[in-house]
């Protein structure tokens, strides 16, 4: 894609970084301005949230990301693990529904990256069954989705997403369609993976308390067309469990993002 430049990260001056989105725009063929102009950089490792109301171009910022969507105006520099900015690679993307195959096996969805990368079937297995025991279903290998619960099914599907051991983990609001339980499991599982793995993981969320549960930042975006209304560090202990949860610093953080929010809203605070 013409937008995103192929030269080394180091004289792109994004050797410590991820991502970077200067100017972006996102004007959709039906006339519909999604995005912009924005403009974002998340360094290397770090996880961040974005938020923001419905339609004001979250997943647009994904996908310009993932190059699935091209930017209207501006660029978009996603840096490779060989400190080399290369288009579409090593990113995992995790979408809100799991879209399992359902006619067949949990490892066989899992595979299913490295089966269209040609990776030969003996490692391919391999690889996919470390993938599963990375996110606790080591024993569900040859189970079939219908078996599997909501949230187990949300765990293939990020384990289909990491067995191509991506660099940059694109999260569209993996967890909104789950219980509330099921959700803080998998938050605590995802900051568990982030801090083994050390991926660099964008997350989208509508929800105030996930984004500052677990994110260094949260980056709060305005109505359409999207832009930053406030980026928000949450420096928090690590790691995070319960006790953050119940703590008042996470009260704190809590309602300085729902300040941040509430102009897209009626006016008035959430909290
Ligand atoms: N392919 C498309 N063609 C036309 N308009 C689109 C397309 N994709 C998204 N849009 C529009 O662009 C705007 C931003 O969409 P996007 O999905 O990025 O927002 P979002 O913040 O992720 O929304 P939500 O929180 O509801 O999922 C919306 O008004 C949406 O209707």
């Amino acid at each position: 894609m013409s937008s995103v430049k192929t030269s080394p990260a180091a004289d792109a001056g994004l050797t410590h970084l991820a991502v970077s989105l200067r100017g972006v725009t996102k004007t959709y063929d039906n006339g519909v301005m999604a995005l912009g102009p924005f403009d974002l950089t998340v360094r290397k490792g770090e996880f961040i949230s974005l938020l923001g109301p419905s339609g004001c171009g979250k997943s647009t910022v994904l996908r310009l990301i993932a190059e699935l969507s091209a930017p209207s105006s501006g660029i978009v520099r996603v840096a490779h693990r060989e400190g080399v900015v290369q288009p579409g690679h090593g990113i995992g993307f995790v979408f809100q529904e799991p879209t399992l195959m359902p006619w067949t096996s949990v490892r066989e969805n899992v595979r299913l990256p490295l089966r269209l990368a040609g990776v030969p079937k003996a490692e391919a297995r391999g690889r996919a069954d470390a993938a599963l025991a990375s996110v606790g279903l080591a024993d569900f290998a040859d189970a079939f989705p219908r078996e599997l619960s909501g949230g187990m099914k949300m765990r293939v599907s990020l384990a289909r997403a990491l067995v191509t051991e991506p660099d940059i983990l694109l999260m569209d609001e993996p967890f909104a369609a789950l219980d509330e339980i099921t959700r803080f499991r998998l938050n605590n599982d995802l900051l568990a993976l982030w801090r083994s793995l050390g991926k660099t993981v964008i997350f989208v969320t509508h929800s105030v308390f996930e984004s500052v549960y677990l994110s260094q930042r949260v980056v709060v975006m305005t109505a359409r067309p999207g832009r930053i209304q406030a980026d928000i560090r949450i420096e928090a202990v690590e790691p995070r469990g319960e006790a953050f949860r119940t703590s008042t610093a996470y009260g704190d953080y809590c309602r300085k993002v729902s300040d941040a929010l509430a102009p897209s809203y009626s006016g008035q605070p959430l909290l």
